[in-house]
């Protein structure tokens, strides 16, 4: 696992995005895992101002959902296909078609999540899969205690992954969905490159119990740990409870230049 401890977000966006940028140079029809929440964002917008700046081509590149609402009626503004619609598939000038996710309004729900995990084996399988980090250690919506090998399946959200995403309710927990479907830890960890990216002291924790910490299920994000290629990018305050930071800032300053992320 690689540790990189950037300055602010924005650096974080510009060298997460600079990665996508290098790995669709070389495979323009990569499949890229996104994912939802604030911060992400910036990733996204730097990624657009490259392709805006015709530093790369995106005509050919594919984006596949990492987890979704269920329940919310087909184009609701908060469900998590809007949304990236919104922040990813229109700001790049991606076609739809060239947009994979699971449908939380399906009505056999384990039957769309095995169709979506058949979906990704039949793309080819994600070549880089964006994530966030929940401030309970969640990866995409694996709350803690997600078995470590689950594939794509409904989930029960936790209440405090509930009060956190409000935000994007009108701060009304009523309206945050009960269940989720998301990627099973072990469908992400299927992806041949994991790039976890975390800011802000409120994820300090959860970033700390995830590089230095055991591999555990209460943890989800801690299974990073098992995949041959996950990379870490932390800002200052989330890298502020990592006891290795000294030894992470070292090794990145020392990084050959030719060697991406
Ligand atoms: N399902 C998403 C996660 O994929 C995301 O990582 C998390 C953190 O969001 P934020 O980046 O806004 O803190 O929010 C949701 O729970």
């Amino acid at each position: 696992m690689e540790v990189v401890i950037v300055p602010d977000a924005a650096t974080g966006g510009e060298i997460v995005a600079e990665a996508m940028a290098q790995l669709l140079r070389r495979k323009p029809d990569a499949l890229l895992g996104v994912a939802t929440g604030s911060t992400p964002l910036p990733v996204y917008r730097a990624l657009a101002a490259k392709v805006g700046a015709g530093e790369v081509q995106v005509d050919r590149a594919r984006v596949c959902q990492l987890d979704e609402y269920v329940g919310l009626p087909a184009g609701h503004p908060e469900s998590y296909r809007s949304v990236l619609l919104r922040e990813v598939v229109e700001p790049l000038g991606l076609s739809p078609d060239a947009f994979l996710g699971p449908d939380g309004a399906a009505q056999d729900i384990p039957a769309a999540c095995q169709a979506y995990d058949a979906a990704l084996s039949a793309a080819g399988g994600v070549d880089l899969q964006l994530l966030g980090i929940g401030t309970d250690g969640h990866i995409g919506f694996n709350e803690p205690g997600s078995s470590l090998a689950s594939r794509t399946r409904i989930k029960t959200l936790t209440e405090q992954t509930r009060v956190d995403n409000a935000r994007f309710f009108d701060g009304d927990i009523e309206q945050v969905p009960h269940h989720v479907i998301t990627q099973g830890i072990g469908t992400i960890l299927e992806a041949r490159h994991l790039v976890l990216l975390a800011t802000g002291e409120g994820k300090a924790e959860a970033v700390a119990q995830t590089v230095e910490g055991p591999v555990a299920a209460i943890v989800p994000a801690s299974a990073l740990q098992l995949h041959p290629h996950a990379t870490v990018v932390v800002d200052e305050a989330a890298a502020s409870e990592l006891k290795l930071a000294p030894y992470f800032r070292a090794t990145y300053a020392a990084k050959p230049s030719w060697q991406g992320l």
